[in-house]
């Protein structure tokens, strides 16, 4: 459903992204791996529309994304996960929720759905409370149901366990697993081996903005894992 092909992108004349090339497909969960600065939020921002690609093709069931705004990619089934959650702390944890419809003004007029609260209810008894009053598991909650309000087909996860306590670690890789099981395609951006083995079924490795390997999670070997991984 989603094929990047030939992409590049980057920041004024340094380039980033050099030459990316894969697809990912409804329910399954792609681990994106890398070392620090490889490119991976390079990687994602492009693929989102935040970033402009300078050269390549981003096709999204058939049609090209390349020259669409966010907003339209949002729209058009691609939901995201910022690293580092970027929740707005002075917001309510609704106002925020609802920021995920910020490109579908009618569905937000109708407010949050049911299911997003069900799925999470703790943002359900905390919605009237500001954003930046709730725990870092909490907000990560909130960024998953900002991004899941639209009823995304594919998730963009950038480094949803980073800063997390380990039991809720543990949330998160059974959240994954209900919207692969759902039939969701995710791109997961993560920098640990035994997160990535537990939660996703295939793998793709950047490093200096290139994919160097990449195949089903049970081919991540100890020398990829040496010579592209490890610091
Ligand atoms: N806004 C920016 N302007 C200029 N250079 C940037 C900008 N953001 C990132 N870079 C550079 O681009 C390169 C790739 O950064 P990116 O954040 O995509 O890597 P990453 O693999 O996600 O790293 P990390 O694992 O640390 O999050 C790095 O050299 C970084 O310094």
């Amino acid at each position: 459903m989603l094929t990047v092909s030939g992409l590049e992108s980057g920041y004024g004349e340094s380039m980033v992204v050099r030459d990316v090339g894969f697809s990912l497909a409804p329910g399954r969960v792609t681990c994106l791996m890398g070392r620090n600065g490889v490119g991976k939020t390079t990687l994602l921002k492009t693929i989102m529309g935040v970033i402009r690609a300078k050269r390549g093709s981003v096709r999204w069931n058939g049609d090209e994304l390349i020259g669409e705004p966010p907003s339209r990619r949002a729209r058009g089934g691609i939901g995201y996960v910022p690293q580092g959650r970027e929740i707005f702390p002075q917001l309510t944890v609704e106002e925020n929720v609802l920021l995920g419809l910020e490109a579908n003004p009618k569905r937000r007029r109708a407010g949050v759905p049911a299911a997003v609260y069900e799925r999470f209810p703790a943002l359900y008894e905390m919605r009237s409370r500001r954003g930046g009053d709730l725990s870092g598991g909490q907000q990560q909650q909130l960024a998953f149901a900002r991004a899941l309000v639209s009823e995304p087909a594919m998730l963009l996860l950038d480094e949803p366990t980073e800063g997390i306590q380990p039991n809720i670690v543990m949330d998160i890789a059974r959240l994954i697993g209900e919207l692969r099981a759902e039939g969701l395609a995710v791109l997961l951006v993560e920098q640990s081996v035994t997160f990535a083995r537990e939660a996703a079924d295939a793998f793709l490795v950047l490093d200096k903005g290139t994919i160097v390997a990449q195949g089903a999670i049970e081919e991540l070997d100890e020398s990829i894992i040496h010579r592209h991984l490890t610091v």
